[in-house]
Formats: structure tokens, sequence, C-alpha cells
């Protein structure tokens, strides 16, 4: 039994709570999806829900079901359950009869595909392969339309629509890098996906670098690379996500070299993707990372406050629903991290207004997201971030406060003095007190100069992007 009564749908403890509670998420799926996706998907599942509610174990007839359900509705019914009860829920999906594989959802997919009445295409390569039918893995919801534009994606566009214009000439080689979230695998889908809408014919493949690595193995235990070889180097676009996968892999290092020689030598593209730039790749070898340098590198920054605000108001609407450019400024001036984190706010914010039949208003949303802003009010103080700042920059943090000037401990602390005005609700003469009493014209010169900066230098940003990800905790 739970020591503290579930919230909102429920009143009642043990299973009958646990049953009301998913009831009462069915019923809401029930008023959001399609009916014909409603019936063939959600209906037939029943739910176990554990004792104390930290658990929903979702009973599903098969595998496939079992893997569709995960990609297209985890992420929904995890975010339905968590506004309904009040507190996150561990979702977990197991197969009915014999609970032989369990998945536990954790966050959304990657390339999570919003939902569709079609189940997946079945035939493919690989394991599930039907001989003769190729399948790309390509998740057509991921377009060039849907990718709203910013200027923190502006060069990876153009460059990824270059490529699938034009594919096998220019930037060949593609590498993409950048932080979690922040759109690398949509991008590439949107190159695949305008290829073949361009040349129905093409033979494009989106692999993850984690089932090329799982490819390589099978090959090499059924003793079948010709067939390995045929699939990968005769492609006319190689999609290959999260190619740091490949640290430490010598086999599959090797094999991909192999496929990537051959490719390029025909003609063909490649885009690659990792969460950092070819030389920062750990454990790769030397001769694929000045291959994936050879061609252009681009990165993918953290959205700027339009770009974040474009996107809650693009992906609200493609949900069915209005979000007032006020409500989509508040939220993405509290969710700054990337895109997904904006996805799962927006879900949030689209269930509890649902649940609660309110309109979406800053007062909704401070409501939907209180678990979140509450964290952050928590933990961002000007202190914490003196703090953090000077021990990642690795000065004392009584120089936030000093009146040293050299640049060495100058510039810590005016990208201290920048993230107070961004992170707390601090008035500039209030930041100035905390550095040492100093006047308000100072922090303002800082909060200017660092801002502009963080546009034009690509290390700088990188940097208060991985401060800020650590304030927020
Ligand atoms: N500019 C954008 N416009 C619209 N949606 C976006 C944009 N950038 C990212 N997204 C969406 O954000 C989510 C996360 O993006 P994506 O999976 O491509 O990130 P990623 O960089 O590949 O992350 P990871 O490294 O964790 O795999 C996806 O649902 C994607 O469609």
């Amino acid at each position: 039994m739970t020591e503290e009564p579930p919230r909102n749908a429920m009143d009642t403890d043990g299973a009958d709570a646990g049953q009301g509670l998913w009831q009462a998420c069915v019923e809401q799926l029930a008023q959001d999806l399609p009916e014909q996706q409603f019936n063939t998907w959600i209906k037939p599942l029943t739910a176990q829900v554990a004792p104390d509610f930290s658990k929903i174990t979702l009973l599903v007839a098969n595998r496939f079901k079992l893997d569709w359900i995960r990609a297209q509705y985890a992420g929904r019914i995890s975010a339905l359950l968590e506004a309904l009860y009040g507190q996150p829920i561990t979702l977990e999906l197991a197969l009915a009869q014999r609970e032989a594989v369990t998945r536990t959802y954790v966050r959304p997919v990657a390339s999570e595909p919003t939902p569709s009445a079609e189940p997946p295409p079945s035939n493919g390569g690989g394991e599930d392969a039907t001989p003769g039918v190729f399948r790309t893995r390509l998740n057509a919801a991921l377009t060039f339309e849907t990718l709203v534009e910013g200027t923190a994606n502006r060069m990876a566009r153009s460059a990824a629509m270059h490529v699938a214009g034009s594919p096998g000439h220019l930037y060949n080689p593609l590498f993409i890098y950048g932080g979690v979230g922040l759109g690398k695998t949509h991008l590439m889908h949107a190159v695949g996906n305008r290829l073949l809408a361009d040349r129905p014919d093409a033979k494009v493949l989106y692999i993850h670098a984690e089932q090329f690595v799982s490819d390589v193995v099978k090959a090499y235990q059924r003793r079948t690379f010709d067939e390995f070889k045929e699939r990968y180097h005769s492609l006319d676009l190689l999609l290959i996500d999260d190619v740091q996968f490949f640290a430490n892999k010598d086999r599959t290092q090797e094999e991909f070299f192999n496929a990537f020689e051959a490719l390029l030598a025909k003609k063909s593209h490649i885009v690659m993707t990792s969460d950092t730039y070819p030389k920062g790749l750990a454990n790769i070898h030397d001769r694929l990372v000045s291959r994936f340098d050879s061609g252009l590198t681009v990165a993918l920054e953290p959205p700027e406050l339009e770009m974040r605000v474009a996107i809650l108001i693009n992906k609200a609407r493609a949900e069915g629903a209005e979000m007032p450019e006020e409500v989509a400024f508040f939220v993405a001036k509290n969710v700054r991290s990337n895109v997904r984190e904006l996805e799962g706010a927006l879900r949030k914010i689209l269930a509890y207004s649902r649940f609660n039949q309110k309109e979406v208003s800053i007062q909704l949303a401070r409501e939907a997201l209180r678990d979140l802003l509450s964290i952050q009010n928590r933990q961002i103080s000007v202190e914490n971030i003196q703090k953090t700042v000077a021990d990642y920059y690795k000065i004392k943090v009584a120089d936030m406060y000093s009146k040293k000037r050299p640049a060495s401990i100058a510039r810590p602390r005016q990208i201290a003095m920048y993230l107070a005005k961004e992170l707390t609700q601090k008035s500039l003469p209030e930041i100035g007190e905390l550095f040492g009493g100093r006047d308000h014209t100072t922090v303002l010169h800082a909060v200017r100069k660092i801002a502009g900066e963080r546009q034009q230098l690509t290390e700088l940003n990188q940097q208060l992007h991985v401060l800020e990800q650590t304030l927020k905790g």
C-alpha cells in the first residue's frame, strides 16, 4: 500500500486505485487518439500497477506490438501517467503470456515517431529481413518541413539539404555533431526522406551505430560477410547515427572503414552523427577519424530562445493544440537545454490541460511543470553559479568577488554574471552586489558581452551549455 495517497484521478488505495489510474489514462488516450489507433494499440492493453505506484507494467500480446507501442506511444503514456498521478511512474512493457521481454521505458527514443495509424514496415534488411525487400528504417515524420530552423542549426540544416539534393558530391561525408536531443537524428532522417522523395529508387539506409555493431557481430558469427558487404556497400546513402559507439570495437571499425571506402569510391553519400567532433572521439582508429573529418563537419548548437518558442508552437500545433506565444516564451525561458526536454515539457502541459479541461495558459504551464521549475529554483543560486563556474575554469571562488583583473579571472567572472542574469531572478544591482559590490553597469556589460560572443563562438557556447546543464542538475 502506498503511504502517500495517489493524487488527482484516484482517491482509493491499492489495486483499485492502480486500475483507476490506468483507466483515467486510457480514457484520456481515447479522446486524444484517432479511434482506429486507440482500438488497435491501446484498448487491448492490460495494466499491472505496483502497490506503491512506482511502476506500471503494460501487458502486450506480442513482440511486434510491444516494439510498436514502445516506439509510438510509450512517451505519451508515460507523460500522461505522470500528469495524472502527479509524479513520475516507471513504465514497463511486457509480453502478456510469458513476460520474457520486459522493457522499461526510460525516455523518448531519439527518433521517436509521431503516432500514426500505420504499423511499422515489417520488411527489411538485417535480422528481420524479408529476402529481396530493402528496408530504409527511415521515420517519415522526421523531415526538413518539421524541423524548425534557427541560428543553432542553420549551417547543419543547409549542408544537409545540399546533400539531400545532390548526394555524392560536396560534403561527403557529412559529419554532424552536438549534445543530446538537439536534432541530429531528425536531420539525418530528413536527408533520407528528401532524397527518397526525389528518387524513390535510391537505396537509403538509416542505422544506429549500435545496430551496425550488432550486424558485424552476426556476420562474424554466421560467416555471412558477403551478405553484409552486399547490404552496406551497395547503398546510395548511408545515414549512421552516434558513431561514438564504435569506440573500442576494432572489428566493427574495420568493417565500417571498408564500407566507407567502398561507398565513397562509388560516389554514394555518408552522413554521420556523433556527440563530439571527429578529433574529440575516443578510442576510434586514427584512419577513421581522419576519414570522418574529410568532408564537412558541422555542429548543432542548443536552440536559442526564439527557436525554442517556434518549436513549441509548431509541435503543439502538430498535436492539434494551440500554445499562445506568451506561454511558449514562458516555457522556452525555463526549459533551455535541448529539444527533447522541450517536447517533454510540452507533452506534460498538453496532458495536464486535457485532463483538467483547462486552456493552456502560463498559470497552467506553471502547474504542469511545477516539479521541473521547483528543481530549478531550488538549485540555481548566484552562489551556486559562482562555485560551479569557478570549478569549471579552475579559479578560486573568492576571485568571483575580488578586484583582480587578469583575463583568466575576469572572463569566468563575466561568464558567472551572465549565467546569474540568465538563470536567476536577481536584478543587475543585486548580482553586482553578490560579485563583490560591483556596479550594475559592470554586470550589464558582462551580460551583453557574453551573450554576444555566445552567438559567435562555438566553443564558448558549448562551455555555457555544459555549465547550464551542470547547474540544472
Ligand atoms: N529544430 C527542430 N525542430 C523541430 N523538432 C526538433 C528540432 N530539433 C530536434 N527536434 C526534435 O527533438 C527530438 C530530439 O531530436 P533528435 O532525436 O534528432 O536529437 P539527437 O541530437 O539525435 O539526440 P541524441 O543524441 O540523444 O540521439 C526529436 O523529437 C526531434 O524531432
